[in-house]
């Protein structure tokens, strides 16, 4: 389970294609992603302890778009539920191949953990059993807007009373200023992380097509048409975000 460097970006491209998370994608992830999302070490460890809270016994978490399962593994560190089991679902081969591979190195460092069950399946063709806890870590963004209201209410249907979805996306913002400071700030973060000019530019054309954030503003009307009473934010770090949604 080598963990490489991202240099995914970094020779010249003469077209540069739509971002798929494919086994090159697979290799550099988590370094692609620690960084990529400023504050994404912070949201998953304390996705953890949120959902130690919302978490009732004998009921299923999901963590939706689970790619490599980081959100599955602060789950199972920090729920001490009885009887809870966790669903990763994601519909790259690669990803949830690799995410097995991860989680059963993590049962056998640890004992008592929750069990889990890693799907690959197309969440928005995916039945959800009653669950206590939904965890969308980054992913609602990569679906269609024109789906995102009707996955949301199935979820919210799905979801039992004292649980709640944990939202995290990357934002934009409806004022140009503020729209431009942050998505300043965010390129200014991936230099400091070592991302050339170049790999900035080409990540960019590669996800824009396939990757559609969202204003705050619009996220809450959203939840709320789905049918959540209370839309909470808990976090952000420059322009990601993540919300508690309670049913
Ligand atoms: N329709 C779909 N059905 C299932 N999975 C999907 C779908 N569309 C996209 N995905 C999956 O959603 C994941 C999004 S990454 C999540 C990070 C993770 N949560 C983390 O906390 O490390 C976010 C990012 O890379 O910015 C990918 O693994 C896709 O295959
Ligand atoms: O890289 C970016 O600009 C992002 O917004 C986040 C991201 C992180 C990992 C895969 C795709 C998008």
């Amino acid at each position: 389970m080598s963990k490489q460097p991202d240099r995914l970006f970094a020779e010249p491209l003469e077209q540069v294609p739509d971002f798929v998370f494919n086994e090159d994608v697979v290799r550099v992830f988590p370094d692609m992603i620690k960084r990529s999302v400023p504050g994404y070490p912070t949201i998953v460890e304390n996705l953890g302890v949120l959902a130690a809270r919302f978490a009732q016994p004998n009921t299923a978490l999901y963590d939706l778009g689970a790619s490599l399962g980081a959100v599955t593994q602060s789950l199972r560190r920090h729920v001490r539920s009885d009887g809870c089991r966790v669903i990763a679902v994601d519909n790259s081969a690669a990803m949830v191949e690799r995410c097995r591979q991860y989680l059963t190195a993590q049962d056998s460092m640890f004992q008592e953990l929750l069990p889990v069950q890693v799907l690959e399946a197309d969440i928005l063709a995916l039945p959800f059993e009653p669950a206590s806890v939904v965890a969308m870590n980054f992913t609602l963004q990569f679906i269609a807007p024109e789906q995102r209201l009707e996955l949301l209410t199935r979820i919210r249907q799905a979801l039992l009373p004292g649980g709640a979805l944990i939202l995290s996306e990357k934002l934009c913002f409806a004022d140009e200023q503020e729209q431009a400071l942050l998505a300043e700030l965010h390129v200014d973060f991936k230099r400091a992380n070592g991302y050339s000019e170049l790999e900035i530019a080409q990540k960019r054309s590669a996800i824009e097509n396939v990757m559609r954030p969202d204003t705050l503003e619009a996220h809450e009307q959203r939840l709320r048409a789905a049918g959540f009473s209370k839309v909470v934010p808990w976090f952000q770090c420059l322009n990601f975000a993540s919300l508690i949604a309670l049913p």
